[in-house]
C-alpha cells in the first residue's frame, strides 16, 4: 500500500489522519510509527511557520516528502489566545486537561455570545528540492462553560462548533471528521495529493 508520512507526534491527529486518507488508499504514518525521529522544536510565531519547520525538517532527515499539521485553538475574548501557543498553554509538558482548564478559568463570567472562537490547521507539505505548499482550514464556534464529551482530544471538550449544541468531544469522531478545521484544511490539499501523487512513498 502507498504511504504518506506525517511529522507529527500527536496520537489524536495521526488517528484523523489515518481516517482521511484511507478513501485513497493511503497508509499514513505519523512519527510514532518511525523510529529515532526528533521532536522538532516549534520556535515559529505563526501556524505557518511551526507547520514548514516539522515538515522541512522531517523531509530531510529522511529525503520523502512530508505533511506537517500545525493546529490550535483562537479565541476573540482572549486576543487570539491561546493560538500558535495551544499544546503549551499552561506550560512546557502539554496537559490537554490543564490548557482547557486555564482557558475556562480566563473565561469564567464571560458571556456565551462573546465566547466565539475557532480552531485554525495549517498544513505544509516540504517535499526535498521543491517549495514547500500550504493548506489552512478553520473551524468557526464558541467555548462552553465547562468540560463535556469524551471524544476525540486537545481542547475538543469546551468547543461547540457552530451550528450544534455540543462539544466536538461530544461528536462522534465521522462527524467531527466532516466538519474540523483539518477536514477543511485536507480539502484543500486534495488535489495535490490525487493529482502530482506528491506524499507518496511505494
Ligand atoms: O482537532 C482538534 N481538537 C482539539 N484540539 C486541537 C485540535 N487540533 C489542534 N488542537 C490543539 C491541541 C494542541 O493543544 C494544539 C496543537 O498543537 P500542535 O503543536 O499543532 O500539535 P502537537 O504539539 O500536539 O503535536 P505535533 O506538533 O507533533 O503535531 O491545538
Ligand atoms: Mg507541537
Amino acid at each position: 500500500m502507498k504511504q504518506i508520512i506525517i511529522a507529527t507526534k500527536n496520537k489524536g491527529k495521526a488517528n484523523e489522519f489515518k481516517e482521511f486518507f484511507k478513501p485513497y488508499n493511503l497508509k499514513a504514518l505519523s512519527l510514532n510509527d518511525l523510529e529515532d525521529l526528533p521532536d522538532v522544536e516549534e520556535t515559529g510565531e505563526t501556524f505557518k511557520e511551526n507547520a514548514a519547520l516539522k515538515a522541512e525538517e522531517i523531509a530531510s532527515i529522511l529525503s520523502l516528502p512530508v505533511l506537517a499539521d500545525d493546529s490550535g485553538l483562537v479565541i476573540d475574548a482572549l486576543d487570539g489566545r491561546p493560538g500558535v501557543y495551544s499544546a503549551r498553554y499552561a506550560g512546557e509538558h502539554k496537559d490537554d486537561q490543564l490548557n482547557m482548564e486555564k482557558v475556562l478559568s480566563e473565561l469564567r463570567g464571560i458571556p456565551e455570545a462573546k465566547r466565539t472562537a475557532r480552531f485554525v490547521c495549517v498544513l505544509a507539505i516540504a517535499s526535498p528540492g521543491s517549495k514547500t505548499r500550504f493548506y489552512t482550514g478553520y473551524c468557526e464556534g464558541r467555548i462552553a462553560d465547562n468540560q463535556y464529551g469524551e471524544n476525540g482530544f486537545g481542547y475538543d471538550p469546551i468547543f461547540i462548533p457552530k451550528g450544534y449544541q455540543q462539544t466536538m468531544a461530544q461528536l462522534s469522531s465521522d462527524k467531527k471528521n466532516q466538519i474540523s478545521h483539518r477536514r477543511n484544511a485536507i480539502v484543500q490539499l486534495e488535489d495535490t495529493v490525487t493529482q502530482h501523487g506528491l506524499l507518496i512513498k511505494e
